[in-house]
């Protein structure tokens, strides 16, 4: 496995995921049930900066400068769940329901990991210990995705994207799809993990298959195999062509692979300093906000100068 995923950071992987079309399908369904909840209830459980909760057109990506067209709603196996349950009378068994599908793409993960552990040279559970969801700081995220239907006799402009382009900060993301609700592409990226995101060729990720999981590697994966694998720089472009896109809604389910906050972060050459989970996290996090910072600075001073002409 080594070798031949080093340069192709963005994995199909068929039918033998061990998680049924069913199972996908019944946490779709859910997923729906809760984002046709209206505002007033799902605001019962905002997104907090323990990376938990619902949110409504708030994300803005640095590399567009504008809002996503979109809501998430995102779950967490540990403490930081903890008032971010929607409640059980507003919605019956989603708890239940999201907690099962969460541990089958966790096995799913660790599998992979297994793999990247021994490619590494690390001990085959290397990976699994530092992402154990049983831990009380475990920061692992299931991220329901509800992207607004789009009008099709309105032009979306250029730099509105549904997702704008972004690599993602974990280890491994497991993106769950419906077929036929395209949008996702992808592009090269980058060599080392220290560099933002780059690169304007971009590939269609078209879902073959039911049931496939489309697998993204993440900064801290490329972090922690010394830029070995790189992290996928990636998108969802807004619908543009009546003829070939998808306009109507789009769900997605990522399942993000995050390290335990207390855990230690290096790659076998060292080529980066040791950092905790928690650092890792917080350091990305730090990253993104400066150059979103950056952007809406540039942003201004196009806007000042074309307004001076
Ligand atoms: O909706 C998708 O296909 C991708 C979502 C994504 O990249 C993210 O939430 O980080
Ligand atoms: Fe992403």
């Amino acid at each position: 496995m080594g070798p031949s995923i080093q340069s192709v950071p963005f994995l199909d992987s068929h039918s033998d995921t061990g998680i049924l079309v069913e199972e996908i399908e019944n946490m779709f369904k859910y997923s729906e049930q809760f984002f046709d909840l209206p505002d007033n209830f799902k605001v019962t459980v905002p997104w907090s900066a323990k990376n938990v909760g619902w949110e409504k057109n708030p994300q803005i990506r640095p590399s567009a400068g504008t809002a996503d067209m979109k809501e998430s709603y995102q779950l967490q196996f540990g403490e930081n769940m903890k008032d971010s349950w929607i409640s059980e009378a507003e919605l019956p068994n989603f708890k239940d329901t999201a907690l099962n599908f969460m541990r089958r793409a966790q096995s799913v993960s660790e599998r992979l990991m297994l793999c990247f552990a021994r490619g590494l040279g690390f001990a085959d559970d290397y990976f699994i210990k530092a992402h154990d969801v049983s831990k009380l700081d475990s920061q692992t995220t299931l991220r329901l995705l509800h992207y607004f239907a789009v009008d099709k006799t309105v032009r979306v402009p250029e730099d509105h994207f549904r997702a704008g382009a972004h690599a993602d900060w974990d280890f491994l993301t497991l993106l769950f799809q419906r077929p036929g609700q395209s949008g996702l592409e992808i592009c090269p990226g980058r060599e080392v993990v220290s560099d933002f995101g780059i690169g304007d060729e971009w590939a269609k990720s078209i879902l073959r298959v039911a049931g496939d999981i489309v697998c993204n590697i993440g900064d801290l994966l490329m972090s922690w195999s010394d830029d070995r694998f790189k992290s996928t720089f990636h998108r969802v472009r807004a619908p543009a062509d009546p003829e070939t896109d998808y306009y109507g809604p789009r769900y997605n389910i990522a399942f993000f692979n995050q390290p335990c906050s207390s855990c230690t972060i290096q790659g076998p050459l060292k080529k980066y300093p040791a950092v905790t989970g928690e650092e890792f996290t917080r350091n990305a996090m730090n990253r993104n906000f400066s150059a979103l910072k950056a952007k809406k600075n540039a942003m201004a001073v196009e806007a000042t100068s074309l307004a001076d002409k």
